[in-house]
């Protein structure tokens, strides 16, 4: 073993392992009962990998000769595996509070978007901007979830439409992930609405036969990469067999299937992801009885949203139902121009007021579960030796305060670590 190691964190009053036994999600009694020590150190080496975790005073014997480039001290903290952001838009230009009053005086999501606004709008706006602005905006938004303990998002393209519009934002989410240190895995989701002028029809056999080669075609070259594919299944959008036809070509290419159904109206998309072999589905405020036994067999995640159906005032996703019939459960924060969340550990305490879910059950949602979701949960989504030294030093003597102080990560979020290197580190944290 070498001796010298990239970062130690000593003496936690709590650090929170998540699992313990390389699992790839966790589901019912897995999601209520965490792997948590009382008194704990995590060594991170210089491959950026957890190299132990346990006692502190076992650590401190075991690494009594080692000398490590950081040691932070985190007496009277807790330490907790970095969030992962399993849904997220935020490549735009061209921001929608005037929809916001709309929505708040009775306007429904359906209203807005028909009458020309809400993607129709967000697509004119980020057509007509430069690569170079949409990154500027994009990294300052990852860079606000990153300092409420994101280490991990996905980012879609989708308010393009077309070729050219849809490969921008895919290329800008490409260089934010060259650049930043957060993890970000790309979707696209050309298929977000079907453009002004077109019909589903037409829009369909635009993304088969010019989008998705061209894409492809980036791909092959090692231009670009993109790792999962995105449609909008819903009433008046994209239908069961225009959304199937777009997802299969997708997953040909290789592209993981994470998408958007049953949202608005009860579509059977979960069963048709069931059937594709989606990795993941989005939504689900509609999704039936049948969807949800479809999605429990197949291992298909459901990502949960709490922010939209808190902000469209839809009934809430079933999650009690979900857990019950074991269905991976994660969660994100659909960052986008509707839903303007950044913040995981809001997400978190939303999904527990509202989903009705507990605060152990919420942060496997937010961690090993979105790790799943996004197929990174071999290196994501638990502190356990061998995966990433993704973490998050929160200033509270039990972790659940992360979700108890609704609004408050800015207060309590002390460190914010990837790969073993500190890249956020807050000095203003208070005792509340
Ligand atoms: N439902 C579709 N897409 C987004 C909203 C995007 C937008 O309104 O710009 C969502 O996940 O909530
Ligand atoms: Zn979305």
């Amino acid at each position: 073993m070498s001796d010298t190691f990239r970062l130690l964190v000593k003496n936690a009053k709590q650090v929170v392992m998540v699992c313990t036994n390389g699992e790839k999600f966790l589901t019912k009694d897995g999601m209520r009962n965490l792997a948590i020590h009382e008194n704990a150190s995590v060594v991170v080496g210089h491959n950026g990998l957890i190299e132990a975790v346990g006692p502190a005073d076992s650590i401190e014997s075991q690494f009594k000769k080692a000398v490590f480039d950081q040691v932070l001290d985190a007496t009277g903290m807790c330490v907790l595996p970095g969030l992962v952001d399993a849904h997220t838009h935020p490549v735009w230009a061209g921001d929608r509070v005037h929809e916001f009053a709309m929505k708040l005086a009775g306007a429904t999501y359906m209203q807005v978007h028909e009458a020309g606004g809400g993607i129709h709008f967000t697509v004119g706006h980020t057509r007509a901007t430069d690569p170079e602005t949409l990154l500027q905006s994009l990294k300052g938004r990852l860079e606000r979830m990153l300092r409420a303990g994101t280490t991990l998002v996905e980012c879609k393209s989708g308010y393009g439409l077309e070729l050219e519009t849809e490969l921008k934002m895919l290329n800008v989410i490409d260089a934010a992930r060259k650049t930043l240190p957060i993890g970000i895995t790309s979707t696209y989701c050309g298929a977000h609405a079907v453009a002004r002028g077109k019909t589903m029809e037409e829009a369909t056999e635009d993304i088969l036969s010019v989008q998705l080669p061209a894409i492809q075609k980036q791909i092959s070259a090692g231009d670009l990469q993109v790792d999962n594919i995105d449609v909008f299944c819903e009433k008046g959008v994209f239908d069961l067999d225009s959304t199937c036809q777009i997802l299969q070509a997708g997953k040909d290419m290789g592209l993981n299937i994470n998408f958007h159904g049953d949202e608005l109206h009860p579509m059977n998309s979960a069963q048709l992801g069931a059937k594709l072999g989606a990795l993941a589905i989005s939504h689900l405020e509609e999704v039936t009885d049948e969807g949800i036994a479809a999605m429990a067999r197949a291992k298909t995640c459901a990502i949960l949203l709490p922010t939209t159906a808190y902000i469209l005032r839809l009934p809430c996703p079933r999650a009690r139902d979900m857990l019950d019939a074991g269905v991976i459960v994660s969660l994100g924060s659909d960052f986008n121009p509707n839903a303007y969340c950044c913040s995981m550990p809001i997400v978190m305490h939303l999904a527990c007021v509202t989903l009705k879910m507990s605060m152990p059950e919420a942060l496997a949602a937010a961690t090993i579960n979105a790790a799943y979701a996004l197929n990174r949960s071999q290196s994501h989504g638990s502190l356990e030796p061998g995966k990433q030294g993704d973490l998050l030093i929160i200033n509270a003597p039990r972790w659940e305060h992360l979700i108890y102080q609704f609004g408050s990560h800015q207060e309590l979020v002390r460190f914010v670590i990837i790969k073993g290197n500190v890249v956020y580190e807050n000095d203003k944290v208070m005792d509340l």
